[in-house]
């Protein structure tokens, strides 16, 4: 049972491809019911169990675990409906010699297994089917889910059937999209992956925590990174991403705008239209409150010209022609509205439709959301698992640019910046607790870091 950072997410295509590869299908599932024995037979004390057995092979992974349980000693008891179709599930079938329930009149246990629909899963549930689930669940203390939620698309999050809300999800062999992406990410609970045998690789991994550069004895300000964050209209945002940048770890952060102030380690100018000739900008920020006012697409067409590396949010993501060349280093970060302005509607899974965003704008993207995805033009993706809540609030995307501009500054390649500024967002906001307002996500920033 690990935790699932820095795991490839495999598609149902690609779990299949590494399934056959790994030869001999009985083995494997014979492994993956033995893990889920052992994992189930560890959260779940001395209670109770029941387990919901559908008729694929997710259901056989479900008779397996039941097999192994009851021998071990543990009070197991098998619902299920349909019989099996697959012949490993047949089989697995076969060797359960305890009784099996109707799933419409099985009375609850303490530990509640669901085994019906794993990466199988190609309609919504039956009505029967899905009320027996929740019926079952509702009346657990633990819910345990197998591979996946029953009721989740596996490769997009979608949620043909709304799944009940799983404490623990066991995802075998490597997390999935679904155990990632909103809506199924929600019911899915605490994902950990159990390791079956089968080796698993891939273009898109769940978020890792990232090496951070950190300054040594020879640090100077600049060598730590210079951010320039380029004003606008509303002081306020371009301050709070400036004030992230600083945070995050930036030696020396311009904050080139209207405003007076603190913090006194902000170095304050005017903006002017060679604001951005110092060669010692490592990165230059440009969106948060920038507005829309006369000015701001000249403003980003100096930022762009200039060549420093660029992170480009809010404001200045309606303005910007995503087909027109750029040669700087670019990152943008764009929520759900200012993705769908920038390219359309999305095909696909919310990875695959970063991931071609990435590759058609030629930068970085911070596909921003309670599943943040980040992609890169060469295909990479990394998504963000377990992000609060609490960070839906004005002025948490302006934080998240800052550090991305502090992440950049300091040297990290694009893709590794997002990740990090994504990282110490997410942690920053976890050490924040509850209802924080985005000047505090700031200031968090530094306890993290
Ligand atoms: N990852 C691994 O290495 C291993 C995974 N295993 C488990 O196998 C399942 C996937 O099994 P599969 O048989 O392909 O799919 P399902 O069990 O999810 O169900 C398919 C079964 O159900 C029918 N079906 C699909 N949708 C519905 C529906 N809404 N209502 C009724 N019936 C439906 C479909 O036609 C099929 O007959 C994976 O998740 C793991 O749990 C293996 O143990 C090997 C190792
Ligand atoms: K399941």
């Amino acid at each position: 049972m690990t935790p699932i950072d820095g795991y490839p997410i495999l598609t149902t295509a690609a779990m299949r491809a590494a399934e056959e590869a790994c030869g001999d299908p009985a083995m494997l599932m014979e492994r993956a019911g033995a893990a889920v024995a052992a994992a189930v037979g560890r959260l779940a004390g001395g209670s109770a169990i029941l387990i919901l057995c559908g008729p694929g092979n997710n259901g056989g992974d479900g008779y397996v675990a039941a097999r192994l349980m009851t021998a071990a000693g543990h009070a197991v008891r098998v619902a299920a409906d349909d019989e099996p179709r697959s012949a490993l599930a047949i089989d697995a079938r076969r060797r359960w010699t305890g009784p099996v329930e109707p799933l419409g009149t099985a009375l609850p246990a303490p530990i509640l297994v669901d085994a019906l629909f794993g990466t199988g899963l190609t309609r919504p549930l039956e009505n029967r089917t899905a009320a027996a689930l929740h019926r079952l669940a509702d009346a657990a203390s633990l819910r345990i889910a197998i591979d996946l939620p029953s009721g989740v698309a596996t490769d997009d999050g979608t949620v043909p059937t709304m799944p009940p809300r799983f404490d623990v999800t066991l995802a075998l062999a490597a997390p999935k999209p679904a155990h990632l992406l909103q809506p199924a990410a929600r019911q899915a609970g605490r994902v950990r992956v159990l390791d079956i045998g089968v080796p698993v690789t891939g273009d898109a991994h769940v978020l890792a925590r990232p090496v951070l550069p950190d300054p040594g004895p020879e640090s100077h300000k600049y060598s730590r990174g210079m951010v320039a964050v380029v004003g606008g209209d509303m002081a306020g945002a371009a301050e709070l991403a400036s004030l992230a940048a600083m945070r995050a770890g930036a030696g020396y952060v311009l904050y080139l705008g209207e405003g007076q102030g603190p913090p006194h380690g902000l170095v304050r100018r005017r903006w002017s239209p060679d604001a951005l000739d110092d060669p010692r900008i490592g990165a230059v920020v440009i969106g948060p409150g920038l507005g829309r006012g006369d000015g701001t697409g000249a403003r980003l067409a100096t930022a762009i010209g200039s060549g420093h590396e660029l992170v480009i949010d809010g404001d200045a993501l309606r303005l910007l022609d995503v087909d027109a060349p750029r040669t700087a280093t670019t990152i943008l970060t764009p929520h759900a509205g200012e993705f769908a302005h920038l390219f359309g509607k999305a095909w696909g899974s919310k990875i695959d439709a970063t991931r071609m965003a990435a590759r058609r704008a030629d930068a970085v993207i911070v596909h921003k959301g309670a599943d943040t995805v980040i992609a890169a033009p060469d295909g990479r993706v990394a998504v963000s698992a377990g992000s609060s809540d609490w960070l839906s609030a004005a002025g948490t995307g302006d934080v998240l640019a800052g550090a991305a501009g502090a992440m950049l500054a300091a040297g990290l390649p694009p893709f590794e910046a997002a990740g990090a500024a994504v990282w110490l967002h997410r942690a920053a906001a976890a050490v924040c607790g509850r209802s924080f307002i985005a000047d505090d996500l700031a200031a968090a920033l530094s306890r993290v870091r």
